[in-house]
């Protein structure tokens, strides 16, 4: 295989709580994640010269070793001694730096690219221990789909009823939030509400986007939402427009919502986006994976792998 196509998607937060902190500083959760349509195209195709070229359509992303994708070639070109380079391009629709984990899916997807272009042969599970050592939604952005994820977001469970096909709602504010400063800011022994993920998972479970919608929960949005209220309005309004629900993802400051019919989602997109004045503001679906049982006939839903594409 000389060159590769991948769709390297965004991921939502159905819940996010913080459960703890780790001596290094580094919060524990308990979140929900979902992948959303919305995805990045990446490009990739062998150099027969050692190096490794990125390029992307927005002239201000770094295509250097600060760009994630960049990493992720690296890594594995050390870890597993391969002699050629690559090029990767990378057509980014995912807003940067909105909670959508942009950055970590674009890294995944040249992981999968590498481990295909080099005819490696890693199972999923050995490129999420690689995808770990980059970051922290890393791991997920590999596995993708409906996952309850623990630790800083390294331990992943198969949620057993993926999340219910609808349409979500991705609206951005036009302003830049440092995922680091907003965890720094959370006192989280003071948090007063905590999201019921047991809920969330029999909700799914009975395919009630409405329930869903009710049980949406992130604690980061005590943060976020302090430093810029317009998120509350955001979400307020997307409600009024016929939302089941409304949640910030990640640390912010996309907010997404959940609609179970596609033409008040893209209604609500295209009202949200004129009256807050919003770049990155679109209506997209839950993206469902099929995974199947590869290898050992067992019951673990951990070796239940996906095919990336
Ligand atoms: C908010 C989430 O997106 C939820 O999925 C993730 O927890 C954040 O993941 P991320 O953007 O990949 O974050 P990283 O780049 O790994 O971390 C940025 C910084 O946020 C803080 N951080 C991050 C993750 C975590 N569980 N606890 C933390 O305290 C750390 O100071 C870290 O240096
Ligand atoms: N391939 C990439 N795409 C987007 N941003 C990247 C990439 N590589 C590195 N970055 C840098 O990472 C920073 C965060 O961008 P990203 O889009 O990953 O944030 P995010 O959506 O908030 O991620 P998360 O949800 O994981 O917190 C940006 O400021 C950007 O400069």
């Amino acid at each position: 295989m000389r060159e590769i196509r991948l769709k390297a998607r965004a991921k939502i937060n159905l819940t996010l709580d913080v459960t703890g902190k780790r001596e290094d500083g580094y919060h524990l959760l308990e979140t929900i994640m979902q992948t959303v349509a919305l995805y990045d195209g990446i490009y990739m195709k062998k150099l027969e010269k050692p190096v490794i070229k990125l390029k992307t359509n927005l002239p201000w992303l770094p295509t250097d070793a600060r760009n994630l994708a960049w990493k992720a070639a690296n890594l594995m070109r050390e870890t597993f001694g391969i002699k050629e380079g690559v090029f990767i391009e990378i057509d980014k629709r995912i807003p940067v730096a909105a909670g959508l984990a942009g950055g970590s899916t674009d890294c995944a997807a040249v992981l999968v690219g590498m481990n295909r272009l080099f005819g490696l042969g890693l199972s999923e599970a050995q490129l999420e221990e690689v995808a770990g050592r980059l970051g922290s939604d890393i791991p997920y952005c590999i596995r993708r789909g409906t996952v309850l994820c623990e630790g800083v977001g390294e331990v992943m469970t198969n949620v057993a009823h993926p999340c219910p096909d609808c349409y979500v709602v991705l609206a951005k504010l036009p302003v830049s939030v440092s995922t680091a400063s907003v965890y720094k800011q959370l006192r989280w022994q003071e948090i007063e509400q905590h999201p019921d993920t047991k809920a969330m998972l029999k909700a799914m479970e009975e395919k009630d986007v409405a329930k869903m919608g009710k049980l949406l929960s992130n604690v980061l949005e005590t943060v976020t939402i302090e430093l810029h209220p317009r998120i509350a309005k955001i979400k307020a309004r997307l409600m009024e427009l016929g939302a089941e629900g409304a949640l910030m993802s990640g640390s912010g400051p996309t907010v997404f919502a959940l609609f179970t019919d596609r033409a008040k989602a893209r209604k609500a997109a295209a009202l949200v986006k004129r009256e807050f004045a919003l770049k990155d503001c679109l209506a997209t679906r839950t993206y469902r994976v099929r995974r199947e049982l590869r290898g050992e006939h067992n019951n673990d839903r951990n070796k239940i792998q996906h095919q990336y594409k």
